[in-house]
């Protein structure tokens, strides 16, 4: 048995609500496990929790609808960024067998730029479920203030201005997914519930899934189960801002296995928030992430392109 890689507790109200020694504190705390392990649980993040408990109760709301009727909100072309996609057409890079869920995605509402508003697709609304996409708008704001708070800190740690991120994530095209894993009837020939994989975006934010099952992959290939308490949530290192730092941050392989036969009845809900930048940041490694002895890992690529090349290998674009 190997010893599982812990997963470092960090406050983010000592970085929101504290003076300047606590901000530098909180940074250097959050650039170090995100240097060592990729991922951390986050206390006092400042997401209602009324607000996650009200979507929840509309993500099961929508699931529990009948497949026809959700196929109604599953669009052409949109490679699933905005509504609806049906199980088992997403799988992991390198993988052929679909994982075993199906998820609904909410992107960015424009309300300051024209050309951007004109460029992402707008979010579905789900005629039978009124208060589904204004609760997961409001949640999706309340992301997006934690992730630039957590990207301030980490600009700090990077030796950046503290407000580095902002203007690139503001009207940024993150995607809030609800998930959801049904239960497993059969036994599955090749797939589990998601397979290993590492996200695509800057940082990932992801409140307490209804169950357990999500692990990561330490540095000798071992697994390690990841768990959130009440009110916690979970943020993790995504390939954009691995290859931004030249590999410095971690962007940790993680999965969500099956759950032991005598729970297969019962199904598994999610909801990560992808925080990517607008398409245009450029994703070329940072300067003071590359010297003699570490070069460049990865030729320069905006975040549009980067993402581009990426949904086709996951199989949502053709
Ligand atoms: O469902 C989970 O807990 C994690 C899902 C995940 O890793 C993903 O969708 O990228
Ligand atoms: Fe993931």
């Amino acid at each position: 048995m190997s010893m599982h890689a812990a997963i470092p507790v960090v406050d983010l109200s000592a970085f929101t609500a504290g003076d300047t020694g606590r901000k530098s504190a909180f940074a250097a705390q959050l650039g170090r496990a995100f240097e060592a392990v990729g991922f951390v649980t986050v206390e006092h993040h400042g997401i209602p929790a009324g607000l996650i408990g009200e979507l929840y109760k509309y993500v099961q709301e929508f699931f529990d609808l009948p497949e026809t009727v959700k196929r109604r909100y599953e669009p052409e072309g949109l490679a699933g960024q905005r509504g609806y996609t049906s199980f088992g057409k997403e799988h992991a890079k390198g993988y052929d067998a679909p994982d075993l869920k199906e998820f609904f995605q909410f992107g960015q509402t424009v309300e300051d730029d024209a050309r951007l508003k004109a460029e992402y697709p707008e979010n579905l609304t789900v005629k039978e479920i009124p208060g589904f996409t204004p609760a997961a708008q409001k949640l999706y704001r309340a992301f997006e203030d934690a992730g630039a708070s957590l990207l301030q800190a980490i600009a700090l740690y990077l030796g950046l201005e503290e407000h580095y991120f902002d203007e690139k994530i503001h009207n940024g095209n993150s995607i809030l997914r609800a998930i959801h894993y049904p239960p497993i009837r059969n036994e599955p020939a090749s797939s589990i519930r998601a397979e290993q994989h590492e996200d695509i975006n800057l940082i990932t934010l992801l409140v307490g899934a209804s169950a357990e099952g999500l692990e990561i992959q330490d540095k000798s290939g071992q697994w390690a189960p990841v768990t959130a308490g009440a009110g916690q949530i979970v943020v993790n290192v995504g390939d954009m801002l691995q290859r931004l730092t030249n590999n410095k941050l971690k962007s940790t392989t993680h999965r969500v296995v099956n759950p032991p036969r005598a729970q297969w009845h019962t199904s598994r809900y999610s909801l990560p928030f992808f925080l990517h930048p607008k398409s245009e940041m450029d994703l070329t490694c940072l300067a003071d992430c590359v010297s003699d002895a570490i070069p460049a890992q990865y030729p320069p690529v905006t975040a549009g392109a980067y993402l581009e090349e990426r949904l086709r290998e996951i199989g949502l674009k053709k």
